[in-house]
C-alpha cells in the first residue's frame, strides 16, 4: 500500500451523509440509503432485532418502505456517492486568506462562497470581539482537521506543532476532540490527557463529571466510584444492572500518561451493539481480503470500510459487497465520509448530539454567556455545526478546499491546500493552527486569570 500525503486525494469535496438526503447546488448527495436497512426475516438476522433495552426514542426511524431488489450499487447511488467522494484532479491555489478574485474558475467559485462562510482568520477580530466576556469551549474533529489525510489512517499524524497549539487551546478554554474514530483510537493519537473525547462519532464519550446527570437511575454517583481503566468494559455496565445508556462517574487513570486522575463522565449510548460491531467488522474484514488495498477499521460502537487504496474499476465490487452485508443488518446505517463508508448503529446519535451533551456536562448549556466553536471538515461534523446554528450559539467552522453546502458559518481553507503554497513553508493543518494559536494569543492579551476552570 502506498501512503503520501497531500496529493489530489486531500481534495475535501466528499463525505456525504446518505441518510440526509440533503440536496445542495454544490454538492450533491447522489443517493439516500435506501436500501442497506431494509427489513428481512429474523432468521437470516445475525444479532435479534427485539429485546433491546434501549429506548426506542434514541432510535432514527427505519423507513417502512419495501426495498426494491436492489443487488446493484450503481443503480442505489452508492457509487455515484464513492465517486464524488473522489472530485477530480484539480488544483486550487490560495492567493490570500481573505475573499479575491482569482482568474481561476475553482477560485472565483471559492470565492463567491466565502462571502457566505467567511475566513475565521479574516473574521478573527469579529469573531474575538463576540466572544468578549464569554466562555469559550473548543470542539475539534481530528482527520483532516488536526492531521492531514493521508493514505493509511494510522498514518495521520498530529504534528508536534499542532499538538502545541491544541494543549495551549486547552489551558484558557475546556477543549475537546469529537472524532469518528474509536476514543482509544484518537486519544493516542492526540495524546493530550488534559482534553475530553468522544469517539466514534460521539457514541463514546469521556467528558467532565455529568453533575446534572448525578442521582439519575442509570447513573453510578460519586460515592460509588470505581477504579476502573481508562475504557471499561461493557461487562462494568452490565454487573452494574444499569441501562446500556449508562453513565458512569468514573475516576480514570491516565496509566499511559502517568499523570492526576481526574473526575469524569463516561458516556456510551450504543453499547448494546458492540456485539453486532464487532461480528459485521469481522465478516468486512472477510469479504474484503481478497481486494488489493482495502481496510476495514474498527471503531468499537461503529466500523470504517476504507477504499481510498482500492483501484477505482474495484469500487463497485467492495460497494456491493458491504452494501450485500448489510441488508443482513437492519439496525446499522451506512455514511459516506472521506473515501471511506462509514457502518454505524441507527440510533438518533451524532457529533451534534455530543456536542450537546458535553456542553451540557460542562455547566454551559442554555447560556447567553457561552460560545462554542466547532471545527471540522466533514459530512459527519455537519451534525455538530446544525446544533450550534440551530441553537444561535457559537461558531461552526468548515474546513474545506471547495465550496460546499454547509451549516458552518465560517471557513478555513484546506490545510493541504495551503501547504502546496511555496511561500508557506509550514505542512499541514496551518490554518487550524494559526486560528487557534490566535485564539491563545488574544486571551492571553485580554485575560489576566490563566485557567479556563477560573473564568
Ligand atoms: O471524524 P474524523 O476524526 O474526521 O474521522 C473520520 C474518519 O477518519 C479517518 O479516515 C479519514 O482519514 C484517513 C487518514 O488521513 C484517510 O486515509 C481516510 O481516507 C479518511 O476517510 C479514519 O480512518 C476513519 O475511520 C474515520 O471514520
Amino acid at each position: 500500500m502506498q501512503h503520501s500525503i497531500g496529493d489530489d486525494k486531500t481534495n475535501k469535496l466528499d463525505s456525504i451523509d446518505m441518510m440526509s438526503g440533503q440536496s445542495s447546488p454544490v454538492l450533491t448527495d447522489p443517493s439516500p440509503l435506501k436500501d442497506s436497512r431494509v427489513g428481512i426475516h429474523p432468521s437470516f438476522i445475525p444479532y435479534s432485532q427485539s429485546g433491546t433495552s434501549l429506548s426506542t426514542a434514541m432510535y432514527i426511524p427505519i423507513p417502512k418502505k419495501k426495498p426494491s431488489k436492489v443487488e446493484d450499487v450503481l443503480s442505489n447511488g452508492w457509487l455515484d456517492a464513492m465517486k464524488a467522494s473522489s472530485p477530480p484532479r484539480k488544483r486550487l491555489f490560495l492567493k490570500d486568506f481573505n475573499v479575491g478574485v482569482s482568474s481561476d474558475d475553482g477560485e472565483v467559485a471559492y470565492s463567491s462562497w466565502m462571502i457566505k462562510h467567511p475566513s475565521a482568520l479574516s473574521s478573527f477580530k469579529q469573531i474575538t470581539n463576540f466572544a468578549n466576556g464569554k466562555k469559550i469551549a473548543i470542539f475539534l474533529d481530528y482527520d483532516g482537521t488536526l492531521s492531514p489525510i493521508v493514505d493509511d489512517p494510522d498514518r495521520a499524524l498530529m504534528s508536534a506543532e499542532m499538538r502545541s497549539a491544541v494543549r495551549n487551546v486547552a489551558k484558557y478554554f475546556p477543549t475537546a476532540i469529537i472524532s469518528g474514530r474509536s476514543r482509544d483510537k484518537v486519544y493516542d493519537l492526540v495524546g493530550l490527557p488534559e482534553l475530553y473525547y468522544a469517539g466514534s462519532h460521539g457514541m463514546d464519550i469521556v467528558g467532565p463529571e455529568h453533575k446534572a446527570l448525578y442521582g439519575h437511575s442509570n447513573a453510578i454517583n460519586s460515592l460509588d466510584q470505581q477504579q476502573v481503566k481508562y475504557d471499561p468494559s461493557p461487562h462494568f455496565s452490565s454487573s452494574h444492572n444499569i441501562d446500556p445508556r449508562w453513565i458512569v462517574i468514573v475516576r480514570i487513570q491516565f496509566m499511559s500518561f502517568d499523570l492526576q486522575d481526574k473526575e469524569v463522565s463516561l458516556f456510551q449510548p450504543a453499547t448494546e451493539f458492540l456485539p453486532m460491531i464487532d461480528e459485521v467488522f469481522r465478516t468486512l474484514v472477510e469479504i474484503t481480503k481478497d481486494i488489493e488495498g482495502a481496510k476495514v477499521e474498527n471503531h468499537k460502537f461503529c466500523t470504517s470500510v476504507h477504499y481510498r487504496n482500492i483501484d477505482e474499476k474495484n469500487w463497485p465490487i467492495i460497494a456491493q459487497r458491504v452494501h450485500d452485508i448489510l441488508k443482513n443488518y437492519p439496525r446499522l446505517r451506512l455514511t459516506h465520509g472521506r473515501k471511506v463508508l462509514e457502518v454505524r448503529p441507527v440510533i438518533d446519535w451524532d457529533k451534534g448530539k455530543a456536542v450537546e451533551f458535553l456542553l451540557e456536562s460542562l455547566g454551559l448549556s442554555n447560556s447567553d454567556d457561552v460560545l462554542p466553536i466547532y471545527i471540522g471538515d466533514d459530512r459527519t461534523d455537519e451534525d455538530a455545526f446544525k446544533v450550534l446554528r440551530e441553537k444561535s450559539q457559537g461558531y461552526g467552522i468548515l474546513v474545506a478546499p471547495v465550496p460546499k453546502e454547509t451549516k458552518a458559518l465560517y471557513s478555513l481553507r484546506d490545510p493541504s491546500e495551503v501547504a502546496k503554497l511555496p511561500i508557506l513553508a509550514t505542512p499541514f493543518c496551518f490554518l487550524v493552527k494559526q486560528f487557534l494559536n490566535a485564539l491563545v494569543k488574544w486571551r492571553e492579551q485580554n485575560h489576566k486569570r490563566t485557567k479556563w476552570s477560573t473564568i
